[in-house]
């Protein structure tokens, strides 16, 4: 079977896009995920994202990790209205359904800003926070990002979680605002260049310790800079928008 795709990519988290709308993709074939992600054999990519129509919103996100399990991803969800732009399923705004729920998204020159669903469940623990930002995702501070293993340690993490296992963000403190990342995930069961729904768990989490009392917050990643904003009412994070590039890279079909 040919299928065409158009491969997108979010400050480095990297996704391939199909147009699902004739609903052609055979998405029962439950290993086409991983061949079609695979760097060698295949396109090369974090995960893979459908792009269907839906009744009552602009579009539906179907978002697929690497090895084929679902969940929200962020910077997919910012790759995928860029796609729905050029596509002209939508101009410059968009209410579109993903898995966890409804979300609004602008777009202007490449650059897209997504709202993420209010977060309330965070947990505080000893060293480290977990919060749930569309799917899992634990948080922990440590000294020196650049020499740490975020892959060994990470993954460690990632299963000390209940099914389905959490992401894992490794944060260091630039200034009062500012936070660095890096983040091993659940699915691609590596670390990636950028995690959207990961930034956003790090932005609230710091804000909950009172690491910054801003509700801005600068993300730099491995692949470029992220920004999360967001109101926090009696410990509920409100109007959280993930903001950051989403570029096309190239397209083409591929025979599996
Ligand atoms: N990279 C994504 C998160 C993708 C999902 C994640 N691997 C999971 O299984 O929870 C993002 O930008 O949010």
């Amino acid at each position: 079977m040919n299928i065409s795709f158009f491969k997108y990519q979010g400050t480095g988290n990297d996704f391939v896009m199909i147009d699902n709308r004739a609903k052609t993709f055979p998405k029962e074939k439950t290993d086409i995920f991983s061949q079609i992600c695979d760097r060698h054999f295949g396109i090369g990519a974090d995960g893979i994202i459908l792009i269907e129509d839906d009744e009552n919103y602009d579009f539906e996100m179907i978002y697929y990790n690497a090895d084929g399990s679902q969940t929200f991803c962020g910077n997919g969800a910012r790759c995928a209205v860029a796609f729905a732009k050029t596509l002209n399923m939508i101009e410059d705004k968009t209410n579109f359904i993903a898995v966890d729920g409804e979300h609004f998204a602008s777009i202007k020159d490449s650059i897209v800003s997504l709202q993420m669903i209010d977060v309330n469940d965070i947990k505080v623990n000893e060293n480290s926070v977990f919060a749930y930002t569309g799917t899992q995702h634990h948080v922990e501070l440590v000294d020196n990002l650049d020499d740490y293993p975020v892959f060994n340690e990470g993954r460690k993490i990632r299963y000390s979680y209940e099914n389905p296992g959490s992401n894992v963000n490794f944060v260091q403190q630039i200034d009062n605002q500012t936070f660095r990342v890096r983040t091993y995930e659940k699915g691609v069961e590596d670390e990636t260049l950028a995690c959207g729904t990961g930034v956003t768990a790090v932005a609230i989490a710091m804000h909950k310790i009172n690491r910054t009392k801003s509700n801005i917050i600068s993300l730099p990643v491995e692949g470029g800079n992220l920004e999360v904003t967001f109101t926090e009412e009696k410990g509920i994070y409100k109007n959280v928008f993930l903001k950051g590039p989403a570029k096309f890279v190239f397209e083409g079909s591929i025979n599996i």
